[in-house]
C-alpha cells in the first residue's frame, strides 16, 4: 500500500499520544511516509513531539520524516491528510464555557448548551482560517476534523466551503459506545455494523447488526437495562465522569426504549439533573486539566527522560483507530461504513435538507456516500429540528454579528428556554470571550 503523509494540526493536544499508539498499531492501515505535527503553541506541542520522537524510534522506524512545528507551510506542503484537533482558548476557556452558565443555574458544558455556543464562537474563525492556509499548500488533502463543537463547526464549514469535497466532520462519541456494546456482546468493534441517525453529540442508534446481518439491537438494550451499562475504552473506562454518563445513558434508554441513545443526550434530556450535579469548582476542565492532561504531560517526561519507552505503559485507543481507520477508507477506498457528519440532502426525508446530519457512510476515494434513513418518527423530528435550528443561529449569528440571533440560539436550547437566562448566560458569555468572538451587535 503506498505510504501517505499525515499532519496532526494541534499536536499540543492531549489526544496526540493516543494517536501516535493507534498509529503504530495501526501502520498496515494507513501506513505513512512522513508525519508532521503542526501547533501555534511551541512549548505546548514540543512536549508531546520529543516524546513521540523516541516512541517512533522505537516502534515505527519505517517511517521516513517525523517533524513539528510552528510554521505553516513546512507543515503543509505535501501532505495527504490533515488531522484537526485543536481547542481556541485553551482549557482555560473550557473552564469559563463551564462556570458561567453554572451561575445561572443552567449545565455548563464543552459542546452542548451556552457553553458550546460559546466554544463554537472561538473555533468558528480558527478553523476557517485553518483550512484556507491548508488548502493554500495541498490542495487536494483530505481534512478530517474533529475540534468541537463539531456540529457547530461543521455548520460554518459547510457555507465556508460548500465546493470542498475533501473536508470531513467526524466523531468519535459513536464508536465508543459501540465499543462498550461489543464488549457486552464479547465481539469486535469493528465486526458491528450500525443504525444511526441524528446530529453531532445529538443521535440514537436504531440497530446494530454484525456483517452477517444478525440483529443485537434488543439483546444491547435487555444488557444494558438488567446488568448495566459501562464506558469500556481504555481512555475512559475508569473515568468516573464518564461512568456516571454511561449509567444516564441507560436511564434514557429505560425512558425511550424505542432507540439506544448517544450519551450527549443526556444534557438536553435532563437539564436540570446535570446542572445540580456540577461543581463549579471542579467542571470537567478541571478534571481534564488534573487528568489527561497530567497524565499525558507526565508520560512524555519520563519517554524524554529516560530516551525509551521501557516501563511506560501506552496504547491506542478508539478514538485515534476512528479517526485512523476512517482516513484510510477515504484515502484508499476502502468503502468501510463509519458515522460521520454530511449535509443531510434528503438522507432523513422529513428534515430540513441543509442540516449536517450524523449517520452512517460508506467512506470512498470520492467521499462520503451515506445511507438513507428515510421519515423519522415525531419526537425525533422535533428534537432534531429544534437543535438544529439552534445550531444554525449560532453560525447565523457569527456571520452577521447579531445579538438577536444568539438570543433566538439560547432561547432555543433545550438546557435553556427562558429568555431572561439566556440574556443574562450571553452577556456574561460575551465578557469571557472578548478578543475570541466578533462583536455581537
Ligand atoms: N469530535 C470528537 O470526537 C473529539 C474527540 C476528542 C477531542 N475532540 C476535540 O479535539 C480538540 C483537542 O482537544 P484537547 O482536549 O486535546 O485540547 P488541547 O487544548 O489539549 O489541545 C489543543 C491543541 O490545539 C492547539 N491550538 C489551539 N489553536 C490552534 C490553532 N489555531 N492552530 C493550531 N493549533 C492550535 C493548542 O495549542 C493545543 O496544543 C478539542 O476541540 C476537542 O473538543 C473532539
Ligand atoms: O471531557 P473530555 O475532554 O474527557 O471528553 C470530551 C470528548 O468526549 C468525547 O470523546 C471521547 C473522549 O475524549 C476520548 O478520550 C474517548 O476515548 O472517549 C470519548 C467518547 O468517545 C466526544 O466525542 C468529544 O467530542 C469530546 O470532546
Ligand atoms: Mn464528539
Amino acid at each position: 500500500m503506498e505510504k501517505k503523509n499525515l499532519v496532526i494540526v494541534g499536536g499540543g493536544s492531549t489526544y496526540t499520544l493516543g494517536i501516535i499508539m493507534s498509529l503504530i498499531e495501526e501502520k498496515e492501515t494507513l501506513p505513512l511516509r512522513k508525519l508532521t505535527f503542526y501547533d501555534t503553541d511551541h512549548a505546548r506541542q514540543e512536549k508531546i513531539a520529543k516524546a513521540t520522537e523516541v516512541i517512533l524510534r522505537e516502534k515505527y522506524p519505517e517511517l521516513e520524516e517525523f517533524k513539528y512545528t510552528t510554521d505553516m507551510e513546512t507543515a503543509f506542503t505535501d501532505i495527504d491528510v490533515a488531522f484537526l484537533q485543536i481547542r481556541t482558548g485553551g482549557l482555560k476557556m473550557r473552564e469559563q464555557d463551564e462556570q458561567i452558565p453554572l451561575r445561572h443555574g443552567i449545565l455548563g458544558q464543552e459542546t452542548c448548551g451556552p457553553g458550546g455556543m460559546a466554544y463554537g464562537m472561538r473555533s468558528i474563525p480558527d478553523m476557517i482560517e485553518l483550512i484556507k492556509d491548508i488548502r493554500t499548500y495541498s490542495e487536494d488533502a483530505w481534512i478530517m476534523n474533529y475540534t468541537n463543537p463539531a456540529a457547530i463547526v461543521a455548520e460554518a464549514l459547510k457555507r465556508e466551503f460548500p465546493e470542498d469535497r475533501r473536508v470531513l466532520n467526524i466523531c468519535d462519541m459513536p464508536i465508543a459506545i459501540m465499543k462498550s456494546y461489543a464488549d457486552m456482546l464479547d465481539k469486535d468493534v469493528w465486526d458491528l455494523v450500525p443504525g444511526y441517525f441524528g446530529l453531532n453529540h445529538f443521535g440514537w442508534f436504531t440497530k446494530i447488526e454484525d456483517k452477517l446481518g444478525q440483529d443485537y439491537t434488543e439483546v444491547i438494550k435487555d444488557k444494558i437495562v438488567n446488568e448495566g451499562f459501562i464506558p469500556t475504552d481504555s481512555e475512559i473506562a475508569n473515568d468516573a465522569s464518564w461512568q456516571a454518563t454511561f449509567a444516564t445513558a441507560r436511564k434514557m434508554l429505560m425512558d425511550f426504549p424505542e432507540y439506544l441513545p448517544n450519551t450527549y443526550l443526556q444534557y438536553y434530556f435532563y437539564p436540570e439533573d446535570m446542572a445540580r450535579k456540577e461543581d463549579p469548582d471542579n467542571t470537567r476542565a478541571r478534571q481534564v486539566i488534573g487528568g489527561r492532561q497530567k497524565r499525558v504531560h507526565e508520560t512524555c517526561d519520563k519517554i524524554t527522560g529516560s530516551q525509551s519507552l521501557e516501563g511506560v505503559e501506552l496504547t491506542g485507543d478508539i478514538h485515534g483507530a476512528y479517526m485512523i481507520r476512517a482516513a484510510a477508507s477515504l484515502i484508499h477506498h476502502l468503502n468501510h461504513i463509519y458515522i460521520v457528519m454530511v449535509k443531510n440532502d434528503g438522507i432523513i426525508s422529513n428534515i430540513p435538507e441543509d442540516a449536517m446530519v450524523e449517520v452512517p457512510a460508506m467512506l470512498t476515494k470520492d467521499g462520503p456516500k451515506p445511507f438513507a434513513v428515510g421519515e423519522i418518527p415525531a419526537f425525533y423530528k422535533g428534537l432534531i429540528e429544534n437543535q438544529y435550528a439552534y445550531e444554525k443561529l449560532v453560525v447565523d449569528a457569527y456571520y452577521e454579528q447579531s445579538y438577536m440571533k444568539m438570543l433566538q440560539a439560547l432561547t432555543l436550547n433545550r438546557t435553556v428556554t427562558d429568555v431572561n437566562m439566556a440574556k443574562a448566560v450571553l452577556d456574561d458569555l460575551i465578557e469571557a470571550n472578548r478578543g475570541y468572538w466578533p462583536e455581537l451587535k
